[in-house]
């Protein structure tokens, strides 16, 4: 990990984060925004074929456009202020969720973890105590007891109807909570990681940055009939993802899988996932997948999008040029200025 002086990590964003990948919902387009002319020159045919076709709608978008940017310029300094608010403000209803304990832990996940740390411990004895590859390299294992799932959403809900502030978890999905601004970054998720998903994500991934995750971006995602049904196709800015099914009660709602984001989409076969409640699935944060419409209930997942610096320092997964490093605020975009060595592979700890 890189230190600066005085011994603490410093992450930083890519600059792209305030012109690429911006989403419009209505036409599930990501696009890259640098002035209006080039946005003209790039996607005017494109979304005219998509439906996009009065001035007034063309104007909408750009309106669209000029409102997320601002809202990723002004984001890291409005969600320090958010996470202030929150821990002056906030009375948490089960404080104790907020801390990581064993026995919040499916009994499957402590035995699988013990054998990864173990001096034997292969790939393929891994494989082997894994519930299933849901998909290609998409794995399925235990990871909560369902009474822990039960009380994290009883304590999301709390903080929901709150007067505290809140953001939007990611720029795809509407509905959700940040753990980070709620406070659950350094007593919860990040033990989790190091503790429990690094030695997995070390023999599952070392081709991806699996040996060597060093931050994280964590949120809770909710689809409703009455709010978000479904996401659109998409990659993670993360190296590795787990997805844990939190509950509650839902009908439909599968993920679906296609191949890494370098392959086209025409030669991409795609696989459906479902999801169990308590269930996680560990996946390459750069491997597409979607959610279909869940067409009953609320389904609740914890997404931890982790990152390796070593890895995205080299290659942003959003622009797809050397990140080139602004400020943010705690892990950022997990970038770092720490240069690797040519040949130095990540610890296989
Ligand atoms: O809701 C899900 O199961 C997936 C969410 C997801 O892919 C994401 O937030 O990146
Ligand atoms: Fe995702």
């Amino acid at each position: 990990m890189a230190a600066e002086e005085g011994g603490e990590p410093r992450f930083y964003m890519c600059s792209c984060f305030t012109s690429d990948n911006i989403f419009l919902d209505e036409y599930k387009l990501h696009v890259r925004f640098v002035s209006e002319q080039l946005f003209r020159q790039d996607y005017q045919a494109l979304l005219t074929r998509l439906g996009c076709t009065t001035d007034q709608q063309f104007e909408e978008v750009l309106h669209k456009i000029y409102q997320e940017v601002d809202r990723r310029r002004r984001l890291a300094v409005i969600s320090a202020e958010r996470a202030a608010a929150i821990k002056r403000t906030y009375r948490p209803l089960h404080p104790h969720v907020y801390h990581l304990q064993e026995s919040y832990l499916a009994l499957e996940l402590k035995q699988i973890v013990e054998y990864c740390r173990s001096s034997s411990a292969t790939r393929k004895g891994l494989l082997e105590l894994l519930e299933e590859e849901a998909a290609p390299k998409v794995y399925r294992f235990p990871v909560f007891q369902k009474s822990f799932c039960e009380e994290l959403m009883e304590e999301l809900e709390h903080f929901e109807q709150s007067s505290a502030p809140k953001g939007r978890p990611n720029t795809m999905n509407h509905y959700g909570i940040l753990l980070n601004e709620l406070g659950f970054d350094e007593t919860f998720i990040t033990p989790l990681r190091e503790h429990y998903l690094h030695p997995v994500t070390t023999l599952l991934y070392p081709d991806c940055g699996g040996g060597c995750l060093d931050s994280h971006k964590a949120f809770v995602v909710t689809y409703d009939m009455n709010k978000d049904l479904d996401l659109s196709y998409h990659y993670d800015n993360a190296e590795v993802t787990l997805n844990v099914s939190l509950g509650k009660e839902f009908t439909d709602g599968n993920l679906y899988f296609g191949d890494m984001r370098q392959v086209p989409v025409s030669e991409t076969e795609c696989t459906e996932v479902e999801h169990r409640v308590t269930e996680g699935l560990l996946h390459r944060g750069q491997q597409m997948h979607g959610v279909l419409p869940i067409s009953f209930g609320q389904r609740w997942n914890l997404i931890i999008w982790m990152r390796a610096s070593r890895e995205r320092n080299k290659l942003c997964p959003m622009c797809n040029r050397r990140p080139s490093l602004v400020e943010g605020d705690g892990f950022a975009d997990g970038f770092t200025k720490h240069e690797t060595p040519p040949n130095m592979s990540c610890a296989l700890t």
